[in-house]
């Protein structure tokens, strides 16, 4: 099932968000079959906020997050939905062309050109993921691979107001140097001072030393904190950190999650913070979106969702995690698998009703997004958003599958 996106377009509100999803699908089409793997997600990020987004393996986090800055990966594919990104330059450059949407600030980057999509990556968005070797090339030197990314962020700041030139962002380290400029030597003196700075500023003694070496002389930690120099290099308004601390013990996981912390307030920027774990959700962020089967189910505040969840999926996690206040921690992963997302496999119900403990008869119907209570942010895709549990309604476990097998064979 899939909601498409009329002409109707919903630009944000507010000046102050930063970006802005309505209705995101991504999907792959696989010899197995298609994969629903993000479901008409929407949400936004304020400027200067931590956004999480946590749910189990295999929800559609990555695949959000990749969807944002076009790294999705053939058979995948952004198939509807729109990225408002707040950028006053770009609106301005594209505000009388009659192809692509504007509104006052913000632009629908899903109509803007791919070559442009991507040459925002660096200087507007960046990107770190669990596996800091996977953003360095092994046979260049840290520094040299950092003061490229300045190098990159420095053209297109010498060129702001055309953007359409910047069309060849860096891919995150990915070997660009090749296919960018031939030939080594091009990265300018200022261009290594600043590595050699940003290397000074995520933590790493003796920068200019550590500058000369390479990615495997680096220990996890420090290679992790080299990768947040390199994705902060070309200054971009929006980090999106995947997983960054999981490979870390939990010593050097918590510096990093503080040198991210420190990092977002002194340069204001803002960042969407992927993981599994809500103990980095509760100390990272400042709102939260549940994610599951693709779907954003839950929404709000940190408050919202630790102390008020409506989403018994929601809830469920919070059971799984190890309460402070309980003398005896509790750890309860929940019952049941994530469902595999093939598109004849998505009945049209609510994803989570056959590992639910409190699935009803209303849970066949596809529960809609609605308003809960406590903060303004705060939404659930679940009917006890707006009406009680009534056990008397209660249905066995499962019934769900056995309902949609008794669909899948009807005439
Ligand atoms: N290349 C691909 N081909 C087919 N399906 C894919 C591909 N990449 C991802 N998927 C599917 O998309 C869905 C979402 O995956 P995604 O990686 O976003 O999950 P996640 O929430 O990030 O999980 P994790 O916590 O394990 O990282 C999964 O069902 C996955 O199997
Ligand atoms: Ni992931």
């Amino acid at each position: 099932m899939s909601r498409e996106t009329g002409v109707q377009r919903h630009p944000p509100t507010s000046a102050d968000t930063l970006l802005s999803v309505q209705d995101l699908s991504t999907r792959f089409f696989t010899e197995e079959g298609q994969v629903n793997a993000v479901e008409s997600v929407s949400f936004g990020v304020q400027d200067n906020e931590i956004l999480g987004i946590v749910g189990e393996s295999g929800s559609g986090k990555s695949v959000t997050a990749l969807s944002l800055i076009d790294l999705v990966e053939s058979p995948g594919r952004v198939t509807s939905g729109e990225v408002w990104y707040h950028d006053a330059d770009l609106a301005e450059e594209y505000r009388d062309d009659d192809s692509v949407a504007v509104d006052r600030n913000h632009v629908d980057l899903r109509t803007v050109s791919e070559r442009v999509r991507r040459g925002l990556r660096g200087p507007s968005f960046s990107m770190i993921f669990q596996d800091p070797m996977s953003s360095f090339n092994p046979s260049l030197t840290v520094g040299e691979q950092i003061a490229e990314a300045v190098e990159v962020q420095r053209r297109a700041t010498a060129n702001p107001r055309s953007t359409r030139a910047r069309t060849q962002g860096y891919g995150f380290g990915r070997f660009f140097v090749d296919t960018l400029i031939p030939g080594r030597g091009y990265v300018t003196t200022p261009s290594k001072e600043r590595a050699v700075e940003l290397l000074e500023q995520v933590g790493i003694p003796d920068p200019a030393e550590r500058a000369e070496e390479y990615p495997n002389q680096f220990s996890g930690g420090m290679l992790q904190r080299a990768m947040i120099a390199q994705a902060l290099a070309g200054e971009p308004d929006l980090l999106i950190a995947d997983e960054p601390t999981t490979a870390l013990d939990v010593t050097i996981q918590a510096q990093i999650l503080n040198l991210l912390r420190e990092i977002q307030a002194e340069r204001g920027m803002s960042i969407i913070l992927i993981t599994h774990d809500l103990g980095v959700i509760a100390r990272m962020c400042d709102r939260v979106c549940v994610m599951y089967a693709g779907e954003i189910v839950e929404r709000g505040t940190i408050d919202d969702i630790f102390e008020n969840p409506v989403h018994p999926y929601t809830q469920g996690l919070l059971g799984s995690i190890p309460d402070l206040q309980d003398p005896e921690p509790r750890l309860q992963p929940i019952e049941g698998n994530v469902p595999s997302l093939f598109d004849e496999e998505m009945g049209d119900r609510c994803y989570f009703a056959d590992r639910c403990p409190k699935a009803m008869d209303a849970c066949l119907e596809t529960p809609p997004e609605q308003d809960a209570e406590g903060s303004s942010d705060h939404a659930a895709k679940c009917v006890l958003t707006d009406r009680e549990y009534t056990p008397a309604e209660a249905v066995p476990r499962g019934y769900f599958e056995d309902a949609e097998t008794a669909g899948g064979t009807d005439e």
